[in-house]
């Protein structure tokens, strides 16, 4: 009733009380509808809006807003409508309530994720604060395994927008689309496609939480600066029915992109983040097989980059490998001497078998007798079986380590064995599961590991999250025996074994490599990520651990010492670096002064160049 004023004494006293009110009302109703179409001034773009809780209005700003406002590629492809956008926030809510009602399901991880996402929003140098001192707790809810449930309920839990979105509509644009992005420094990006979002398939859009995931430990374990980090999707549809079908989905719901238009998209999201930051890393992340390979091979030689699925996670296997065969009473050098059976062809799978089998090969002697041996010494089972040379439409990436005809009558082995008759065949030091498949390493295969030529086999359940693991470690301890090794990609406890004795549960994660991969190359300037760069950070890893700690089965440090462990093989990459002219310096560090530091000194420059969580002093300058 604020234009009631403008109604004149006299007419107010000309009129009857009710015909007052209804001329009151009407008065009324037309000012709001004036205000309702005046256009509301801002005085703030992009990213600013988005985080004012005045203005912002999220997936419901449409395609001309967002382009009028600067926010671009700040949210996901899809405009919502704001009836969707409560469907959604009430759907959320009653599936939680459902959980909470069926018993403690994956309810709490995830109720602890959003009040720790609530803090990411409001307060950043608390946010990490709060993670680094309790990285052990909060290690699994912003990682493995619960990221996995925030990815595969994103859509319903997306409040705000974090980290950019590029997406098919978006081709011919994203050159100017990157300067949408508040910072002007950007040191690490972590992108990904969404195809294969830990061991949880094709969840398109919504994968971007494991982006910004793994720069949650780049800043927690690495000390990047959280301003300086920027989480990447690129929307290339989804072949996932399901998301396809929801009317709730974030994203584009069209098949995924194949081919040439694919690669296209990906050359075109390079070349424009390369050119707004020419020093920035980019890490690949969880993109599904075919892609990762390609795409590590057609940048890797011209652009600061890494696979974390396929490199990182080779690094950190061959670092455990290692620590199993000290954990045997042998040295490191013995490492060629293992028989290794691995479960799963894909990123992960052959990137192990590949460099762990590149390592030993170094260790034989670097020839091609040396390459030869070491290949002998894997047998990879995908879901077809164990991978022959008479495998009919082989992989090529798989090519190489397929076990050669004359092998296979020798050992009484065919194409397509299962994974227990090749175990039993040929019972191997070590069986390392990366092929999503929860429950793989089955009580019959646990029981034929126990005829291991090893005096302590290993047992590597790689698979993320923690109901994709291969096994547990109660069932690999309780079948096979407290001598043991075992080790999974997401975290479990200790088993108690009776007698005051510990069967160790060791996470092993790619997450002890990735972020001193990372932070090595940027402080040393490297053009590029070197394989020698890779191997420092694995064989940093695997002697980090003490010699009597690996004799009690601890291959891998605990998560409590990841900021160390970090810097130590953040530490290792610069130097290797430098030893390969590779290092181009950092800020006033140039390639000269890094050559002429010590070991020790390589180890204070990382961390006297890691970022702490603490409040910065502020000042005001009007601009
Ligand atoms: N612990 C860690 O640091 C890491 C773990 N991973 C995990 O590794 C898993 C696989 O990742 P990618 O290789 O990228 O996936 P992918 O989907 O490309 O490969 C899976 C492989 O497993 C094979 N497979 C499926 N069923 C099988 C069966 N019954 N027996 C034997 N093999 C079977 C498939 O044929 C395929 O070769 C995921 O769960 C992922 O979370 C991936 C990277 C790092
Ligand atoms: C750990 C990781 O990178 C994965 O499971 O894909
Ligand atoms: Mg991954």
């Amino acid at each position: 009733m604020a234009n009631a004023s403008s109604i004149s004494r006299s007419l107010r006293r000309s009129l009857a009380p009710d015909d007052l009110h209804r001329l009151l009302l009407q008065r009324s109703r037309a000012f709001v509808t004036a205000e309702c179409h005046r256009p509301v001034v801002l005085h703030k773009r992009g990213p600013d809006i988005l985080h004012d809780p005045w203005f912002n209005r999220g997936t419901a700003f449409s395609m001309t807003e967002r382009d009028r406002l600067g926010l671009r590629g700040l949210l996901p492809p899809s405009v919502v409508s704001s009836q969707q956008q409560i469907d959604r926030f009430m759907g959320d809510l009653k599936r939680l309530e459902q959980n909470a009602r069926d018993g403690p399901s994956d309810t709490y991880q995830l109720a602890k994720w959003r009040i720790l996402n609530r803090l990411h929003d409001r307060n950043e140098t608390m946010y990490y604060k709060v993670l680094i001192d309790n990285i052990e707790e909060y290690a699994p809810i912003v990682y493995t395994p619960t990221v996995g449930a925030v990815c595969q309920n994103y859509s319903g839990l997306f409040r705000r927008p974090r980290g950019m979105y590029f997406s098919a509509e978006d081709r011919g644009e994203m050159m100017s689309m990157v300067y949408n992005w508040p910072a002007d420094q950007v040191d690490m990006i972590v992108v990904t496609d969404g195809s294969r979002i830990l061991g949880l398939g094709d969840l398109g859009v919504q994968g971007i939480g494991i982006a910004i995931g793994k720069l949650d430990l780049y800043v927690a374990a690495a000390g990047i600066n959280p301003q300086r980090v920027l989480p990447v999707m690129i929307d290339v549809g989804t072949n996932n029915e399901k998301l396809l079908k929801d009317p709730l989905y974030l994203g584009l719901q069209e098949h995924r992109l194949e081919g040439e238009e694919y690669v296209e998209i990906i050359d075109e999201f390079m070349e424009a983040v390369f050119s707004r930051w020419p020093n920035v890393i980019v890490q690949f992340e969880d993109f599904q097989s075919k892609w990762a390979f390609r795409l590590l091979q057609r940048y890797r030689k011209t652009y600061r980059m890494f696979n974390d699925d396929v490199q990182g996670t080779a690094g950190v296997a061959i670092a455990g490998l290692l620590g199993a065969v000290r954990a045997q009473g042998r040295p490191m050098i013995d490492f060629p001497k293992q028989k290794i059976v691995v479960a799963g062809a894909g990123s992960a799978g052959i990137g192990v078998v590949n460099a762990a089998s590149r390592t030993m090969a170094r260790m034989l002697g670097n020839n091609e007798i040396a390459f030869e041996s070491a290949r002998s010494q894997f047998w990879i089972v995908d879901a077809h079986g164990l991978i022959t040379e008479e495998r009919v439409d082989i992989d090529p990436d798989a090519r190489p380590f397929a076990r050669r005809k004359s092998e296979l009558t020798h050992q009484g082995l065919n194409e397509g064995a299962s994974l227990i008759e090749v175990v039993k065949k040929v019972k191997p030091d070590v069986i390392l599961g990366l092929s999503a498949v929860g429950g793989l390493f089955s009580k019959e295969v646990l029981e034929a590991v126990k005829d291991s030529s090893s005096s302590r086999p290993a047992i590597f359940a790689m698979s993320n999250p923690t109901k994709n693991a291969e096994c547990t470690p109660e069932e690999a301890f309780s079948i096979i025996g407290e001598k043991v090794v075992f080790s999974s990609g997401s975290p479990f406890d200790d088993v108690d074994l009776g007698d005051g004795k510990i069967g160790h549960s060791n996470q092993g994660n790619n997450m002890y490599l990735f972020p001193g991969i990372g932070l090595g190359t940027l402080l040393s300037g490297a053009r590029i990520v070197s394989d020698g760069m890779l191997q420092a950070a694995a064989e940093r890893l695997a002697s980090y651990m003490k010699e009597e700690e690996v004799l009690q089965g601890i291959i891998y440090p605990p998560t409590s010492r990841i900021r160390d462990i970090t810097k130590e093989v953040a530490a290792a990459v610069v130097r290797e670096a430098v030893a390969d002219d590779l290092a181009e310096g950092y800020r006033d560090m140039d390639a000269r002064e890094l050559a002429r530091l010590s070991e020790e000194e390589t180890v204070d420059y990382v961390k006297n160049n890691m970022w702490n969580p603490v409040y910065p002093t502020v000042v005001y300058k009007k601009d």
